[in-house]
């Protein structure tokens, strides 16, 4: 347990405090899944995913819709022409409208620092299974086996630390007997600083994209926003094609920015079908999460993605989750909203909305359009 729980107290209370779900299933906890399971033929029962949850798409089936996820050249931003940003504005909104997801080059974010939290990351989940526990703590810490819905047990291993106003980076850390620990500790709260940077340039030009002032979003995230770092570790899955590193998802929170390495098994659900991205090294990834969605009245899309498995490589993915101010109020502007959109969610803060989405979540229910919507009688379920 950690014993210094100031973080938890500074921070968003929904994040650090809310009960662990129950678990149903009674599978040990595998712990160090490369390690345990690195000559095993098949996975154990509880991995395998039902019938029609498998994935049909192999985690590097790129196909032609794959080059059509939009990349954004940021660089453009502060040395182009006004007519060149605009460019870089009216990008973002068609990729958050359409797609829902964009990856960003030329960010800014220092590429040998984005490399280095992968390393550390590698690190880390390579230690024995019993130095990982140590540093478990409910709902942040580390996690060895997954059971997002009580029936689905996942093939990944996390590591999650609150990232604001207060990180509890370091009390996680140093649960453990980690001798690069101030390198780790240091190298994650710089990445946090970095990713919490870029996410305000991106806040603002969506917000310039829908026509809104440039701080419409932004500015309840510049202070006391709530976010949370996850290392996501991918084993190399003896039966990749029955297993998921993470189920079909959308993210709750507001933008997510994954740095993910140069493996592949990020997957999207478009029109009507998955694909892979691609992966490009010097990339993040950005999608827009359920929060945004709402507070965009969907002008902006929370699309369904998964992580899928490969036999080979251990793989890493580092997802950033935004959200603004526990008390900001999400509600959209009156210029999203009109005939042709009428008003879809009743405006609502990230405290109250995550402690429900969690539960409904356990539940198997997944996105915010299962109990935030207007037209949705939820106290039927509630
Ligand atoms: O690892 C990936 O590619 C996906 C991660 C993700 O979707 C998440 O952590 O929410
Ligand atoms: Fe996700």
């Amino acid at each position: 347990m950690i014993e210094n729980n100031s973080w938890r107290e500074n921070t968003m209370p929904a994040i650090a405090v809310a009960p662990k779900p129950k678990r149903t299933l009674h599978v040990e906890n595998i712990g160090n899944l490369s390690v345990a399971l690195k000559d095993a033929a098949t996975i154990p029962d509880a991995y395998l995913q039902p019938e029609g949850l498998r994935p049909d798409v192999p985690y590097d089936g790129f196909s032609k819709e794959t080059e059509l996820l939009p990349v954004l050249d940021l660089h453009n931003l502060s040395t182009g022409t006004a007519d060149e940003r605009q460019r870089i504005v009216n990008d973002i909104g068609y990729a958050c409208k359409e797609w829902g997801f964009l990856q960003i080059i030329n960010h800014g974010v220092p590429l040998r620092l984005i490399e280095k939290l992968r390393e550390l990351a590698i690190i880390f989940f390579n230690l024995p299974a019993a130095e990982k526990e140590k540093a478990s703590a409910g709902q942040v810490g580390y996690e060895g086996r997954h059971a997002y819905m009580p029936e689905r047990v996942h093939w990944v291993e996390t590591l999650t630390f609150v990232s604001g106003p207060v990180s509890n980076v370091e009390d996680i850390l140093r649960l453990t007997c980690l001798d690069y620990t101030e390198e780790f500790i240091r190298s994650v709260n710089d990445y946090i600083h970095e990713m919490q940077k870029i996410v305000l340039v991106l806040l603002k030009l969506m917000a310039e994209s829908l026509d809104l002032e440039k701080t419409f979003f932004a500015q309840h995230f510049e202070k006391n926003s709530t976010s949370v770092t996850r290392f996501n570790y991918y084993p190399p899955c003896p039966q990749p094609s029955m297993a998921l590193g993470l189920f079909s998802h959308v993210d709750s929170n507001s933008v997510t920015i994954l740095n993910q390495d140069e493996i592949g098994g990020l997957q999207i659900f478009k029109d009507g079908k998955w694909f892979s991205v691609k992966p490009s090294e010097d990339a993040l990834v950005i999608n827009v999460g359920d929060c945004l969605q709402a507070w965009t009245n969907g002008h902006f899309k929370s699309v369904e993605h998964r992580a899928v498995l490969n036999s080979v490589k251990p793989r890493i993915s580092i997802a950033f989750f935004s959200s603004p101010h526990v008390h900001a109020v999400m509600a959209p502007p009156m210029k999203l909203v009109d005939d042709n959109h009428p008003l879809l969610y009743r405006p609502f803060t990230w405290a109250e909305y995550f402690p429900r989405m969690q539960k409904k979540r356990m539940e198997g229910k997944v996105g915010i359009d299962t109990f935030m919507r207007l037209d949705h009688k939820e106290d039927e379920d509630s």
